[in-house]
């Protein structure tokens, strides 16, 4: 992909927040990365999504210097950037403010599986991050944030828990992609506020058995896995628990 076509994805999957109902005002923000360029491309900070074009797309490195661009970058850049220096299958990250995945953060919860339809993208529960220290906060809070979501994801793989709530704050989601993120990002919500009301209806209720977690989890990210596929597939592998579930 040129870097072209880099700025119009992570641009359309920008606008693809509003669309969704996923922000309000500017409050989100996508990045994409070209691994092979070394190069970040993600949203303006604070440009309403209505008024964004390509040229307001700000090139970064993974260090952050400025490459291409003249405004400034999204506020929460440093935590992007934390995430793609970590974590090498991550192409695409989001945060937003949504508003049952930001409750969920808030009360530093994190989101049991408590159906198939978190299983089928999330294998596992969603986890919440401590909150940080007035030191962290202090010295850099967008850095800190990055760090503390590395701290609790660990070295899982990040594409099968593509989500965290942020404590005292809001998600982050991720993906191959960033259309792929934004994809993440609004099943994160809508599992977020599923299990608000399943909790509301049965406070007692818990999570799926492992064996139903792995079985709907396969069905879309195994080695064989169904969704999308023109044959049956010959078997589905199930996808150990054991990682995913270390981070709940
Ligand atoms: O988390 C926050 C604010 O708490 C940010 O997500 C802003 O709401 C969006 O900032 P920009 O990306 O426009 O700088």
């Amino acid at each position: 992909m040129s870097l072209l076509e880099l700025k119009q994805q992570v641009l359309e999957a920008n606008l693809d927040l509003p669309r969704h109902g996923l922000v309000t005002f500017t409050w989100g923000n996508v990045s994409g990365i070209d691994r092979a360029a070394g190069l970040v491309v993600i949203k303006p900070s604070g440009v309403e999504y209505e008024r964004m074009q390509l040229d307001d797309m700000v090139v970064l490195t993974l260090a952050g210097e400025r490459v291409e661009g003249t405004l400034r970058p999204s506020s929460d850049t440093p935590t992007h950037l934390a995430l793609y220096r970590h974590y090498a299958d991550i192409g695409g990250i989001v945060h937003t403010h949504s508003t049952h995945a930001t409750s969920w953060a808030q009360a530093c919860r994190a989101i049991p599986a408590l159906g198939t339809t978190h299983a089928d993208y999330f294998h596992g529960a969603i986890p919440c991050t401590r909150p940080l220290t007035p030191q962290e906060v202090e010295e850099a809070y967008e850095a800190k944030t990055g760090s503390v979501i590395i701290e609790t994801l660990g070295e899982i793989e990040p594409l099968a828990i593509p989500g965290v709530l942020v404590s005292e704050h809001a998600p982050f989601a991720w993906g191959k992609d960033a259309h792929a993120a934004v994809h993440n990002a609004v099943v994160l919500e809508e599992v977020a506020r599923m299990a608000l009301y399943t909790l509301m209806i049965n406070a007692s209720q818990h999570a799926i058995p492992d064996h139903l977690l792995d079985k709907h989890y396969s069905r879309k990210h195994g080695k064989n896995a169904y969704y999308g596929q023109t044959s049956q597939p010959a078997s589905s592998t199930p996808v150990s628990t054991t990682a995913a579930r270390r981070v709940a």
